[in-house]
């Protein structure tokens, strides 16, 4: 962790539903080129708060903070812009077009945003360049001619997180980004989080269910309990913690349970 002020911050963060506080008082830094983990119980209130983040929903009360800058009532478009990244859904691009056109249309809209008359020459190239870097990133140059609508599963989620990194996000927002896959696409996108996590500038927010994920992965976990922050540290303290063994574990600490087993038989 650096010392400098934190990247991305929440501060009394809270969200009702008529009368269930799905968030409630959330008070969280992130700091840059950490990767936290977000735990907690079915209902906890993981996507609530994620969706809080990134915009889909308004909060009810409290403050979300982008490098200093109060984002709280800004719209999706806007914190997109401003550098929070969400992985998209593949639904709402083009599955006629090829992966490479993907990434490229979606580097263009980025490119555009910051036009500049005196160098289109050079921003063409710059976006050629760009796109065969952000695809060799996500190792998906060898299935850049296919077609969106022909890919496989892992390979449609590496597109989504291509399509991401396209808009140069200095936050990015990993939603069980291991949910639905094989036993064999798991360690492919693990692997490519762990990319990711090499470049200091990138601060990632991963919500995971699966123990052994958490563990290879986070510098520090923060567990969410009927919506409020119940425990935040380091991964070992945090797992070995009896707040977690309790309340999201559901067992006795002494007693290991599945997901233990699972973190130590990865
Ligand atoms: N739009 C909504 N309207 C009403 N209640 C909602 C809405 N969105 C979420 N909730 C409620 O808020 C609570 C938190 O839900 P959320 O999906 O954030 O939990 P979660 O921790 O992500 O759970 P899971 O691990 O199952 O995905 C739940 O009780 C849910 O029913």
């Amino acid at each position: 962790m650096t010392s400098e002020h934190p990247i991305l911050e929440t501060r009394d963060l809270t969200i009702r539903f008529g009368g269930h506080v799905a968030v409630d008082r959330v008070s969280c830094a992130f700091n840059r080129g950490t990767l936290t983990a977000i735990v907690g119980p079915n209902g906890a209130g993981k996507t609530t708060y994620f969706n809080l983040i990134s915009g889909q929903l308004r909060a009810t009360a409290g403050k979300v903070i982008l490098n200093g800058e109060d984002i709280t009532r800004a719209s999706v478009p806007s914190r997109t812009e401003k550098g929070i990244g969400r992985a998209f859904q593949l639904t709402n691009l083009f599955p006629s077009l090829t992966v490479r056109e993907n990434v490229r249309l979606v580097s263009q809209a980025k490119a555009h945003k910051g036009f500049d008359f005196f160098s289109i020459a050079g921003n063409h190239v710059e976006l050629i360049e760009r796109t065969e870097h952000i695809l060799a990133e996500v190792k998906l140059i060898e299935k850049a001619d296919l077609t969106v609508a022909a890919l496989a599963h892992g390979d449609q989620r590496k597109l989504e997180v291509a399509l991401m990194i396209a808009l140069a996000p200095q936050v990015l927002m990993f939603d069980e980004p291991t949910a639905g896959m094989s036993v064999d696409e798991v360690p492919v996108i693990l692997d490519l989080i762990r990319t990711l996590k090499a470049d200091a500038d990138r601060t990632i927010l991963l919500v995971e269910h699966k123990m052994d994920v958490i563990r290879s992965l986070a510098d520090r976990i923060i567990v969410l309990h009927n919506g409020a922050l119940a425990a935040d540290g380091l991964p070992a303290d945090v797992i070995a913690s009896p707040v977690v063994q309790q309340a999201y574990l559901g067992r006795d600490p002494e007693e290991p349970g599945p997901a233990i087993r699972e973190a130590a038989d990865a």
